[in-house]
């Protein structure tokens, strides 16, 4: 039977929401009412599904969104998720063929990168995709980590303090604080005003009922608010009614150094609780650093998060910051031909400018390399050692590992 891969009708959305489900293993029940929330919030145009016989095998949908650059800058991106191929379809070449629909939309709109959070590893290098920022979670064991139990707040040290808020103040405050934290943290992606109503509880997300977390703000001596924890715990207790219980943080968002130390501290100084899991964080967050015994905060995860892919080699290198000046020729390889030629990248503390040249080239990499580097989280040094980097003029990797590596690691905050 023919497979017709193409953007799907509103009708059809049921249909396609029970084919994701298939596709990721989930009960294909409740749909119609799912489609019914979610059918005002998602872009038809850029949603596509694969039809065989009337009936949907396959799902593929993207949409705008904003990404913090090295430096602060944004650049618009071609954000990807709910890929999916029924199990009786894979490996026909469905993903491949919505995937290229998809990436040569993005490039004639004029969005500078895509971004993906990928299932599994091996799945979109194909694709020109690399691991842009990576994330890790911590399990603090709370009695070793020898915090001052008689902590009473971060009043005493900074003039700040600590406030538990309502899922409506956070629907008012978060926003902003989160415009100022994607204005320093390269890796994090906007937030719309969905993503608070559905991370509040404002609406219901999906078939799972909401369970609230509890929230709470940290205001600096002024009142502003430079930071914000979401967190749950569970009632574990052990033998001989001793509280064993795990907390684990939702969410934190923090601008302050200030802010960060005070609302870890918080989290880490309930009584009853001796296990705090810290959610995905930078890998270089500064968590384990604020414990006076780094050693209690032990990795649990620790893995690629944000996926990016060039479309635009111009707008993309023009965004970012530079550590040091630099000039650089790239000969970026891209078998999609979609942003593949050779690029002359001058780049200064006052801003960067690339054009395309004919210029000998000084490195050459493919397109998916380029993702890896974009974010600042990568070394050249290190790609050049596996091979993925070539040098073509001698002290050009060493140029590239000044200009582009950043000072902190990239952090994506979000699951999309
Ligand atoms: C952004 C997100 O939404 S991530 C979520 C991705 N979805 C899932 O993981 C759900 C479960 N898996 C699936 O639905 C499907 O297997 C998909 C979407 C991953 C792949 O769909 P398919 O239609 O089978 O992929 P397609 O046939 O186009 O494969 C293209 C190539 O990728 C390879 N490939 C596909 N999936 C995988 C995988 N999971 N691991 C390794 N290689 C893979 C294929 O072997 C093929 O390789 P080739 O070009 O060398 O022959």
């Amino acid at each position: 039977m023919a497979l017709d891969v193409r953007t799907i009708t509103a009708a059809e959305f049921p249909d396609w929401l029970r084919a994701k489900h298939t596709g990721f293993l989930q009960a294909p029940t409740g749909v119609e009412q799912e489609a019914e929330r979610r059918l005002p919030h998602t872009d038809l145009a850029r949603t596509q599904g694969v039809f065989e016989g009337g009936r949907c095998v396959a799902t593929f949908r993207s949409f705008a969104q904003e990404l913090t650059v090295v430096g602060g800058a944004t650049v618009p991106a071609d954000a990807i998720s709910n890929v999916t191929v029924t199990p009786t379809h894979r490996r026909r070449g469905l993903l491949s063929r919505m995937t290229a629909t998809d990436l040569a939309a993005a490039k004639e709109r004029g969005e500078v990168v895509a971004t993906l959070i990928a299932a599994e590893y091996p799945i979109y290098g194909r694709y020109g995709f690399g691991p842009a920022a990576w994330t890790t979670e911590w399990e603090i064991d709370v009695p070793r980590a020898g915090l001052d139990p008689r902590w009473a707040g971060p009043s005493a040290s900074d003039g700040g303090r600590i406030d538990l808020v309502s899922a409506a103040d956070v629907r008012k405050l978060g926003p902003a604080l989160h415009d100022r934290l994607r204005a320093r943290q390269h890796g994090v992606i906007n937030r719309d005003a969905r993503w608070w109503d559905v991370n509040t509880g404002a609406v219901q997300p999906g078939p799972e009922p909401w369970k609230e977390p509890f929230f709470a703000v940290y205001s600096n001596a002024s009142g502003e608010a430079d930071g914000l924890v979401a967190y749950r715990s569970d009632t574990h207790w052990g033998d001989a009614k001793q509280p064993l219980q795990t907390l684990t943080v939702a969410g934190q968002i923090a601008v302050t150094p200030a802010a960060e130390r005070a609302l870890w501290h918080f989290v880490c100084s309930f009584d009853w609780v001796t296990t705090v899991r810290s959610g995905y964080r930078a890998p270089d967050d500064l968590l384990p650093l604020f414990l006076p015994d780094p050693r209690a905060a032990r990795i649990v995860t620790q893995a690629d998060w944000l996926w990016v892919r060039v479309l635009d080699v111009v707008r993309a290198l023009e965004a970012r910051a530079y550590a040091v000046p630099g000039t650089l020729v790239l000969d970026v390889h891209d078998a999609a031909g979609l942003s593949g030629g050779r690029y002359r990248l001058e780049a200064s503390p006052s801003g960067a400018s690339c054009a395309r040249t004919t210029d000998a080239a000084d490195l050459a990499l493919d397109v998916r390399e380029l993702g890896t580097l974009y974010l600042g989280d990568e070394s050249p040094a290190r790609l050049a050692a596996l091979g993925r980097v070539e040098e073509l003029t001698p002290g050009a990797v060493a140029v590239a590992e000044g200009m582009f590596r950043a000072a902190r690691r990239a952090w994506c905050p979000d699951m999309f």
